[in-house]
């Protein structure tokens, strides 16, 4: 049938009544979700609803990259490494998505952002327990930053939870271990709630891996894909930092930091060092010389 109107015809099955069925708003409980922004500016500012959104949709995000990487983590723990790379391979894309929403907050100017910034009190991303649960899960831990949840009995007991399990890189660690690689006692028996430090032992296990990689295929897609993974968090910190500079300038922290300063440090912060070291190994010859 034509359509003239530009309107188009409903197929005749079409399911119109939700009285007694499930329909996409229950299912996705957008009551709950769409009542979620409440902006806090008096009178209103246009504006805040963009810098509402731009969080919680990184929230979400971050909720299945949690739910992902706890599941990649207990996944090497049972030697599923083909299983584990699925699921950070998901990681991956979530992590391009959230780098590239940088774009929409830049659109918020200076001026605008100045006109509620006030309004947000000491609020901050500083107190993302979700981006610090990613963080541990990563390995980078820090005790210090369960300061900042004394208050939330519920994010507080998350992190020590993750504080105190084995990282992602840790559960790979142990799988290569058990696979024959040379790991040394003191990564195994580590204490799991610092973090990670450069270890330079791992180093020549990595090079023998990349130097072998026909042999040694999953481990070595494995280590690119880690590589892959920090790469991403390291884009998304630089682009908040960016973010950041060119909107609040080097004004201090709503959360009490300096800053743009106080961001810069977190680009030195690393989850996997000894897979970027061993890229300034390979090709030469190795510490006795063979
Ligand atoms: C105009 C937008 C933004 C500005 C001006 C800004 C500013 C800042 C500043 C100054 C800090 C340092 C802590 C402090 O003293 O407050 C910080 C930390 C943080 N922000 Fe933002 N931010 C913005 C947007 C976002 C967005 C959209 C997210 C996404 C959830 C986010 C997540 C974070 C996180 C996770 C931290 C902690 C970083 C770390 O510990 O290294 N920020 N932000
Ligand atoms: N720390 C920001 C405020 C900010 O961006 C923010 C405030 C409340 C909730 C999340 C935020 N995002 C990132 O820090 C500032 O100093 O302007």
């Amino acid at each position: 049938m034509t359509v003239d109107d530009n309107t188009r015809e409903f197929d005749p099955d079409i399911v119109t009544d939700f009285s007694r069925r499930m329909s996409y708003g229950s299912y996705l409980d957008l009551d709950v979700l769409l009542s979620a922004q409440r902006p806090v500016s008096t009178p209103e500012h246009h504006d805040e609803l963009l810098f509402i959104i731009q969080h919680q949709t990184t929230e979400l995000w971050l909720k299945l990259v949690l739910h992902e990487l706890r599941s990649a983590r207990d996944l090497l723990r049972a030697d599923q490494l083909q299983v584990a790379l699925k699921r950070i391979a998901r990681v991956k894309h979530i992590q391009k998505t959230l780098t590239e929403q940088w774009s929409v907050l830049a659109t918020l100017t200076p001026t605008e952002y100045a006109e509620f910034r006030g309004f947000l009190g000491n609020s901050s991303g500083f107190q993302s327990y979700q981006y610090r649960a990613v963080e541990f899960v990563l390995g980078n831990k820090n005790r210090r930053m369960l300061s900042v949840f004394e208050s939330d009995p519920a994010a507080h007991a998350l992190l020590t939870e993750l504080l105190e399990q084995p990282s992602v890189y840790d559960e790979f660690l142990r799988y290569l271990h058990r696979a024959g690689f040379a790991i040394p006692a003191s990564v195994l028996d580590r204490d799991v709630t610092q973090a990670h430090t450069f270890t330079p032992e791992l180093v020549e296990t990595f090079r023998g891996i990349y130097e072998n990689a026909t042999e040694h295929w999953a481990e070595y897609e494995a280590c690119e894909e880690l590589v892959d993974l920090e790469d991403n968090f390291q884009l998304w910190r630089f682009r908040h930092l960016k973010t950041v500079q060119r909107t609040i300038g080097m004004k201090t922290g709503t959360g009490g930091s300096t800053g743009v300063t106080f961001l810069q440090k977190a680009l030195e912060l690393t989850f996997f060092p000894e897979l970027f070291a061993v890229r300034t190994e390979i090709g030469a010859p190795g510490p006795a010389g063979d």
